[in-house]
């Protein structure tokens, strides 16, 4: 008898075939992705980059399920998200991806867990408050549970955005320049936080940065050029990510 080794299967966090996005701008159409297709392995730190207007912010919105794309389609794991009614999309999203926006979007009359919670009550889940300690711990935010956002700096309102983020346990966490609001130092820090929490819970991290410092600290960099992938790194450094900058034109 004889044996066939079975050939790994590698299983995709997040798989985009052929994605496109096209807005009407007038009588016109703007091509924001045009043809876009990458698989992200489970539990990586992805950083993407890119000129202003090369469709990053587009990019992650639509793998992120926030937007439809034009056409192709975008597997988070093994769902094909872009064949799934909007309804569903919007329940898929809450129990399978996180999203740090650059700026936090706390409730305002709710408190640091309220907000932290919140993706699980419009779920209709019950929060488990033992997880939501672990994590509010783990972002650096041990007693400040009741505080509001009012009451909070802006490292530490975007630590609670990165908890509210992580607090469903997602299959993927995106994030759209995070530290894009912050000083650098606070943003250093802040960076770590999600890194280090994504990390520790085995959560794949898609980031959009401007910063070379920071695309620097993923596991790979892709770079997006008019619409299209522009090649990318495995395990950058700063100086190969600020070269193919300068060639694509930052
Ligand atoms: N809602 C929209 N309607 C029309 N055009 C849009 C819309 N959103 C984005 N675009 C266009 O799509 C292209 C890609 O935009 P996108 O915001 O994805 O780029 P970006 O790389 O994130 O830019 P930046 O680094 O400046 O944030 C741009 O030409 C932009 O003007």
């Amino acid at each position: 008898m004889t044996s066939i080794a079975a050939t790994p299967r590698v299983d995709s966090a997040v798989r985009l075939a052929q994605l496109t996005k096209t807005y009407p701008n007038g009588p016109e159409q703007v091509a924001a992705l045009r043809g876009v297709s990458l698989d992200i392995q489970p539990g990586a730190f992805t950083a993407i980059m890119g000129p202003s207007g090369s469709g990053k912010s587009t990019f992650l919105n639509v793998a992120a399920g926030l937007d439809t794309p034009t056409s192709g389609h975008v597997h988070i794991g093994d769902t094909d998200i872009t064949t799934l009614s909007p309804d569903a999309v919007t329940r898929f999203r809450r129990r399978h991806i996180g999203f740090v926006f650059q700026a936090y979007n706390l409730i305002g009359h709710l408190t640091v867990a309220e907000n932290i919670q919140l993706p699980l009550l419009l779920d209709g889940r019950r929060p488990d408050v033992r997880w939501q300690d672990a994590l509010i711990e783990s972002v650096g935010l041990a007693g400040m549970a009741d505080r509001l956002p009012t009451e909070l700096s802006g490292g530490q309102a975007q630590r609670v955005a990165i908890a509210r983020a992580l607090v469903t346990r997602p299959t993927v966490v995106f994030a759209d320049e995070p530290t894009g609001a912050l000083d650098r130092r606070t943003g250093e820090q802040v960076l770590d936080v999600l890194r280090g929490t994504a990390k520790h819970f085995g959560q794949t991290l898609v980031l959009v940065t401007h910063d070379p410092y920071v695309a620097a600290t993923a596991d790979d960099v892709l770079f997006l050029a008019d619409g299209q992938l522009a090649g990318g790194f495995v395990a950058p450094t700063t100086a190969q990510i600020v070269e193919r900058l300068v060639e694509l034109g930052r």
